[in-house]
C-alpha cells in the first residue's frame, strides 16, 4: 500500500447551477493530480479559480457533477475521511462553545474515545494558550482559526488539507502553521495546501497544481520547475550604455560573453536568477 498515493483527484469538474436563471458557472473542469504519502503538495491558483470547490468535492461537502477523488486508495467514502483533517476556507466554530469543547466535539465526531489529552495538546500547537476555556464568540478571528486548525489535527491525521490557513494569522501564527506542516511531513504524513502565500509555499511544498478557470495550467514538482527555468542575466557596458542580457544555459553564456568581449564590451556582472514562484504563478496562472 505503501506506493498508493493519498490522495487521488480523477478529472473532477463540477457546474454550479444559477437559481432562477439557465445560466451556469463551470467551476471546476476536469482536474486530475495525486498526492503522495509524506508530501506537501500547494494548490494554487487566482481568486475564483476553482481551488475551494475541488478540496470540498474532495471532503464530500460538495458533490461532483463528474470525476471522483479517491482516499487511499479506496473510492471516497466518509469512512477513508476518518483519516483526513480539514481546514476549511473560513471556518466555524461555535460561537457558544469553548475552544476546548469545540475541539472535543471534533474529537469525538472522529470516534476518539478519551480525547481530553490531545484537545489540550493540540489547541496547545496551534497557541490557543489562556483562552482555552473562553466562549468562541469572544475570541479574535486569528484565535478562531487556530481553534479550527486543531480541530482538523486532533485525531492525527494522515492527510491534513489545509484551505488558505494563514488568513487572519499573525507573524507567529503563520510560523506556527509553517512548522506544523513540516512537523507533518516529518511523521510521513500528508498535506494538501491551499494558499495565496507564495512565498509560503516555495518554501514547504514538493510538488503544485496551478488552476485557472476551472482548469489545470501547471501541474509539477517545484524543484524541477524552478530549476528548469533558470536562467542568467550578464550586464555589459558597451559604448558607455549598459545592457542585460539573458542567456539560458552554458552555451548561451559562453557565446554571450565570447561575441561582447570581441566586440570590446565590459562584463559587469554574470548573474544566475532562477524564476521565483511568483514569477510561475504569473506566467501560468494570469
Ligand atoms: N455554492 C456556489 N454556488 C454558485 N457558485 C459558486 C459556489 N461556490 C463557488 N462558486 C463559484 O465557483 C467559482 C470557483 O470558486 P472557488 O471558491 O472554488 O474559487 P477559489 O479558487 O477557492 O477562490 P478564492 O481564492 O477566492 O478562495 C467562482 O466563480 C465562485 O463564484
Amino acid at each position: 500500500m505503501e506506493d498508493v498515493p493519498v490522495l487521488a483527484v480523477s478529472k473532477l469538474a463540477k457546474t454550479f447551477r444559477k437559481p432562477f436563471s439557465s445560466k451556469s458557472i463551470e467551476a471546476v473542469r476536469g482536474v486530475s493530480f495525486e498526492v503522495e504519502r509524506g508530501q506537501v503538495y500547494g494548490f494554487l491558483g487566482p481568486n475564483g479559480a476553482g481551488k475551494s470547490t475541488t478540496l470540498k468535492m474532495i471532503t464530500g461537502l460538495v458533490a461532483p457533477t463528474s470525476g471522483s477523488a479517491s482516499l487511499f486508495g479506496a473510492p471516497f467514502s466518509h469512512d477513508s475521511l476518518r483519516k483526513v483533517g480539514f481546514l476549511p476556507e473560513n471556518p466555524y466554530v461555535h460561537p457558544h462553545l469553548s475552544p476546548r469543547e469545540f475541539v472535543t466535539l471534533c474529537a469525538r465526531l472522529s470516534d476518539m474515545r478519551e480525547p481530553a489529552a490531545r484537545v489540550s495538546e493540540a489547541l496547545a500547537r496551534t497557541g490557543v494558550g489562556d483562552t482555552i476555556d473562553r466562549p468562541a464568540r469572544t475570541l479574535s478571528k486569528g484565535t478562531l482559526q487556530r481553534v479550527a486548525l486543531a480541530a482538523a489535527l486532533v485525531h492525527e491525521p494522515e492527510l491534513l488539507i489545509l484551505d488558505e490557513p494563514m488568513g487572519g494569522l499573525d507573524p507567529a501564527g503563520r510560523k506556527h502553521v509553517r512548522d506544523l506542516v513540516l512537523e507533518q511531513k516529518a511523521k510521513g504524513n500528508s498535506v494538501l495546501l491551499s494558499s495565496h502565500v507564495l512565498s509560503d509555499v516555495e518554501l514547504l511544498c514538493d510538488r503544485v497544481c496551478i488552476l485557472r478557470s476551472g482548469s489545470v495550467a501547471f501541474e509539477g514538482p517545484l524543484a524541477g520547475v524552478l530549476d528548469e527555468t533558470f536562467r542568467t542575466e550578464i550586464t555589459l557596458i558597451e559604448n558607455q550604455k549598459t545592457d542585460i542580457i539573458i542567456a539560458n544555459g552554458e552555451a548561451e553564456i559562453a557565446d554571450v560573453l565570447e561575441r561582447a568581449l570581441a566586440r570590446g564590451a565590459r562584463v559587469v556582472s554574470v548573474t544566475p536568477k532562477r524564476e521565483t514562484l511568483e514569477e510561475l504563478f504569473v506566467r501560468r496562472a494570469l
